[in-house]
């Protein structure tokens, strides 16, 4: 197991949001985190990634207790993108920098500029490199910021709904090299997600999450139409088209 989640409870103020969560991810597993608004995603990710402390449970990094770790240790195993980010007079190509931050000693070295190099032209970002962030249309932006975690060379990415201002054919492009991102890295990858027909098509894992906790976690035997409509609490059909699942709201 790469991360091993156990029995993760977190309030922010006196109710939990979170309750009992547990759960692990091997390499080569992108899971996608799925919930109505207000489930409590962004908040496990937060808690996963150390910008919140949990009030019981642990999460384990290739067996390491992340409370004990240093900050620059966790950004070395974990990339994370939020679902807002700062907007800071950046050029692209800084921005993507910043990304090795956690791996650089003294300078900057030829290898980090070769990667900030490689992932822009993975993300066809490469015409952007010298733009400044606050000149960037939304999307372009979301796209930096991935950019910037995959830079991280992490072994867990976290990522808060990465593809929520991109287009049809971003959305699938970026997760397309998510995908084999995890594949060829052999890393794994957590993903919040409210477009479940992008997650059907490119997770291997699906967490549940309904009433503070865990509603199913596992492969595609979980994303049945009834526990889909369970937790989204609509009816729903799961079909196929084309061979690719596709969901349904009836
Ligand atoms: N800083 C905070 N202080 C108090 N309550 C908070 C705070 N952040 C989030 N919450 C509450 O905790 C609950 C879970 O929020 P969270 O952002 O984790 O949900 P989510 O599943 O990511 O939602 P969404 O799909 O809308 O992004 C919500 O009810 C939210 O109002």
């Amino acid at each position: 197991m790469i991360l091993e989640v156990d029995g993760i409870e977190f309030r922010y103020i006196s109710v939990p949001t979170l309750k009992d969560v547990s759960f692990s991810l091997k390499r080569g597993e992108l899971l996608s985190v799925l919930g109505n608004n207000g489930a409590g995603k962004s908040t496990l990710l937060k808690c996963i990634n150390r910008i919140l402390k949990p009030q019981k449970g642990t999460a384990y990094i290739e067996k390491r207790d992340i409370a004990k770790l240093s900050r620059r240790e966790v950004a070395q195993k974990m990339g994370y993108v939020a679902q807002r980010y700062e907007n800071a007079r950046f050029t692209v190509f800084d921005a993507v920098l910043l990304g090795r931050k956690p791996h650089i000693k003294w300078d900057v070295t030829k290898k980090d500029m070769d990667i900030v190099n490689r992932v822009l032209e993975k993300l066809n970002l490469q015409q952007f490199a010298l733009r400044y962030l606050d000149e960037l249309s939304g999307g372009e932006l979301q796209k930096v910021v991935i950019a910037r975690a995959l830079a991280q060379e992490p072994q867990v990415l976290l990522l808060d709904e990465p593809t929520s201002n991109l287009d049809l054919k971003n959305q699938i492009e970026v997760l397309r090299i998510l995908k084999q991102t995890v594949e060829e890295e052999n890393i794994a990858a957590i993903v919040i997600m409210h477009d479940l027909n992008l997650s059907l098509r490119f997770s291997n894992k699906f967490l549940l999450l309904k009433d503070k906790t865990i509603f199913a976690c596992g492969g595609m035997e979980i994303m049945t139409s009834k526990n889909i409509a369970s937790v989204y609490g609509i009816p729903i059909a799961v079909e196929k088209f084309h061979d690719i699942p596709v969901v349904v709201p009836l």
